[in-house]
Parts: structure tokens; C-alpha cells; sequence
């Protein structure tokens, strides 16, 4: 746009040919929220500054994937998400429609401590769903917004090999089929494609031991990469709140817990928050930082998440280091319905930003 036509900011607007600006009450109802808008940009400073070049798994889970304004709100983030300097990788679960499909082929879903039962017909169509259509929607979501998104199943250059796996009910193995644990991740492509600057969405099938191929909860897969990516948090994405303290009795929503409080809770727990949780509890304790699960209904709940100092959903981190002067508080679970605010300036104890 020329500098004759474009009515907002002329080319040389200080220039003595250019009017003035207006003044009076328009004026500063623009200056009041031009002054909201800076103060949400400089309250991203200091959170740019620490992820600038840091690496961010995000789970996106099924349920999350629902509405087409929250999928489009969640595939601008993770393109601001790279703009901002993150290594952006996206894993994505799919759940609710591996279900539908197999429900319109007449199959009934079943699941046992949150896995779905896998027979070799089901694995079918886990692999046609996930690789072949969640998979591609997402990346075309993503690509809308900036050409970045690469698709990936975990059986691709051998990302992800498992093991078959049982649910565990009450302490005991149950047989569930075709479902895998990760026992091997080799990330070589997911890095090559970050440093192209390119952003990997991973689905969560893996090659198995035995040549099989292998139903992997996205939980899962999202845990095992991010600590294999060595990033600074895993952020995993779902249709709740976060976790509830005590589900479904209650929606309190646990803002904060360390991996001791979570080891207590997690025989207490039940359904898709089984395999999340123990996700959660796999990454941090093996080393990311800090786990978040937001609430994927909330438009752009990565984005409040991770640049502003608005804590919402449930933060896990690991314990605090048994040092002098610091006493671990027994079942110190932070109970709340409003959220954990961070603090850019005392995260640092606990190995990351908020
Ligand atoms: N303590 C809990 N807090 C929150 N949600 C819970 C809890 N226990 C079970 N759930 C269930 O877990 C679901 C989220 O897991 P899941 O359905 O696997 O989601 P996703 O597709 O995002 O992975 C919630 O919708 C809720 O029904
Ligand atoms: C073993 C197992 O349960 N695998 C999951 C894989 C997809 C997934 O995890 O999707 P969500 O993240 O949407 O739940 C399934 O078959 O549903």
C-alpha cells in the first residue's frame, strides 16, 4: 500500500506535511488499548527470552481436536510458537476418531486402565486413522497458518520401537492386544527436521521388537520424545481442566504437583487420565523440567501458557531437591479452581519457566 492510500500510519508521520494525528476522546481510547496490547507483549519478554531456542513437545490429544475455531486457534499457536525461536514438535492422539471409524465398520471400543484394546483388524485402523487422516489434518491445519509442519508416523527412519504391553487393573497385567511400550527412540529425523526449522507432527504408531507395528498411547509417545528430545516441557492438551483432585465427584482442579505427590495419586486415577498422568510422570522424572496439562477447549491455552504469567491447568514438577533448609511438605497437593501463576523470576528453582 502506498504512503497516499494507507489511512493508518502514513509513510513519514513525524514529516511537516503529514497532519496530525487526531486528538480528543478517540485518541485516547486508541492510546488505552494500544497500552493493554504492550503491556500482554512485554509481559512475553521475559518467557521469550527463556524459551527462545528451547525445545516443546506438545500433546495434542483427540478430544481437544474438536471444534474447527479451537483447531484453528491451536494451529496459529504452535506457528507463533516457532516464529518465537521454539523447537516446536507437535504429537497428536485421535482417540474419538479411531472410535467413530470403527464404530461405522461396526466395531465396539473397548478400554482397559485408559488403552484401547488393540486386535490386528483394530491396528488397521488405528494406523489408517492416525497416520492417514488425523495426522494429515493436522499438518494441513498447521501449514494454513505457516509452511512448517512435516507428518511423521513413529514407525518412520524407526522414531519409535515397542514392546506389547498390558493395562494394569488394580496392581495385575491385562492383555490388550496390539498396544506398545516404547522401548527405543531414535529422534535423528525429528532434529534434522527442527533445525530446518521445520515443525514434526508425530502420530503415535510405533514399529514393534518383532516387526510387528504397535498401538502407542499419544501420552506416551509425547513423554518418550520429549525426554529423548531433551525438552524444556511437555505440554499435553485435553478436554479438561487439567486434573481434578477428585474426578468425577468434583471439578477442583490440582494446579500443581511434583512427581512424588503424583506417584500417591496415580492407583487413585482412572480412565485416559491413567496413561496421561503416568506421561506426565515418565517426562519429569526422567528429567524435562516441567509437564503441563491445559485445557485444549480454551482458545489459545498454549499461548496463555507459556508468554504470559496466567498459570492455568496442572503443572507437574519434579520434587525439590532435598538441599539444606528445604523441607519436602508430605501430600502438599495445591488444590484450586483458579490457576498457578508463574513467576519468571523464581522458576529457576525448579528448572524452568511457568
Ligand atoms: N482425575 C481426573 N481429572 C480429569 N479428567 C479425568 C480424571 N480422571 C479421568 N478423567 C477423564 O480423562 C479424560 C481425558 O483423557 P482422554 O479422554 O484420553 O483425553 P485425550 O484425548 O485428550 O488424550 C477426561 O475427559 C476425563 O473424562
Ligand atoms: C493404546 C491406545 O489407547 N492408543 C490410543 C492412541 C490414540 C490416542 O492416544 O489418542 P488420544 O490422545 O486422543 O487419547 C487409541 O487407540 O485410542
Amino acid at each position: 500500500m502506498s504512503a497516499d492510500t494507507n489511512p493508518v500510519k502514513p509513510v513519514g508521520w513525524a514529516g511537516a506535511n503529514i497532519p496530525a494525528p487526531p486528538r480528543g476522546p478517540a485518541a485516547t481510547a486508541r492510546g488505552h488499548s494500544a497500552l493493554a496490547k504492550t503491556t500482554v507483549l512485554i509481559e512475553a519478554l521475559p518467557w521469550l527470552s527463556r524459551f527462545h531456542g528451547a525445545t516443546m513437545v506438545i500433546k495434542y490429544g483427540g478430544n481437544a481436536m474438536t471444534r474447527p475455531e479451537l483447531r484453528e486457534a491451536f494451529a496459529a499457536d504452535i506457528v507463533f510458537l516457532r516464529y518465537a525461536g521454539i523447537r516446536v514438535v507437535v504429537v497428536h492422539g485421535g482417540g474419538p476418531q479411531i472410535t467413530a471409524h470403527l464404530e461405522r465398520l461396526g466395531v465396539r471400543s473397548e478400554f482397559v486402565g485408559g488403552l484401547r484394546v488393540t486386535t490386528p483388524e483394530t491396528m488397521e485402523v488405528v494406523r489408517m486413522v492416525l497416520v492417514g487422516q488425523v495426522n494429515r489434518d493436522v499438518v494441513g491445519m498447521i501449514n494454513n497458518h505457516g509452511p512448517f509442519a512435516v507428518g511423521l508416523s513413529g514407525e518412520d527412519a524407526n522414531l519409535f520401537t515397542a514392546r506389547r504391553r498390558p493395562a494394569m487393573v488394580n496392581g495385575s497385567p491385562v492383555d490388550v492386544g496390539l498396544v506398545g511400550d516404547v522401548v527405543d527412540v531414535q529422534p535423528a529425523t525429528v532434529n534434522a527436521l527442527l533445525d530446518s526449522g521445520k515443525v514434526p507432527v508425530v502420530a503415535s504408531v510405533a514399529r514393534g521388537l518383532d516387526g510387528g507395528v504397535y498401538n502407542v498411547n499419544a501420552d506416551t509417545a509425547a513423554a518418550v520424545l520429549a525426554l529423548s528430545l531433551g525438552a524444556a516441557k511437555l505440554v499435553v492438551l485435553t478436554d479438561v481442566e487439567g486434573l481434578y483432585a477428585d474426578w468425577p465427584a468434583s471439578d477442583e482442579v490440582i494446579s500443581e504437583l511434583t512427581v512424588g505427590e503424583l506417584e500417591r495419586l496415580l492407583p487413585t486415577l482412572s480412565s485416559g487420565m491413567i496413561p496421561k498422568m503416568e506421561a506426565c510422570l515418565r517426562a519429569v522424572s526422567g528429567g524435562v523440567p516441567q509437564a503441563h496439562v491445559l485445557d485444549g477447549r480454551v482458545a489459545h491455552a498454549l499461548l496463555l501458557e507459556i508468554f504470559t504469567d496466567e498459570g492455568i491447568g496442572t503443572l507437574i514438577r519434579a520434587d525439590p531437591p532435598a538441599a539444606a533448609g528445604t523441607v519436602a511438605v508430605e501430600g502438599a497437593v495445591t488444590a484450586t479452581t483458579s490457576s498457578s501463576a508463574g513467576d519468571p523470576a523464581t522458576v529457576d528453582i525448579i528448572g524452568g519457566g511457568s
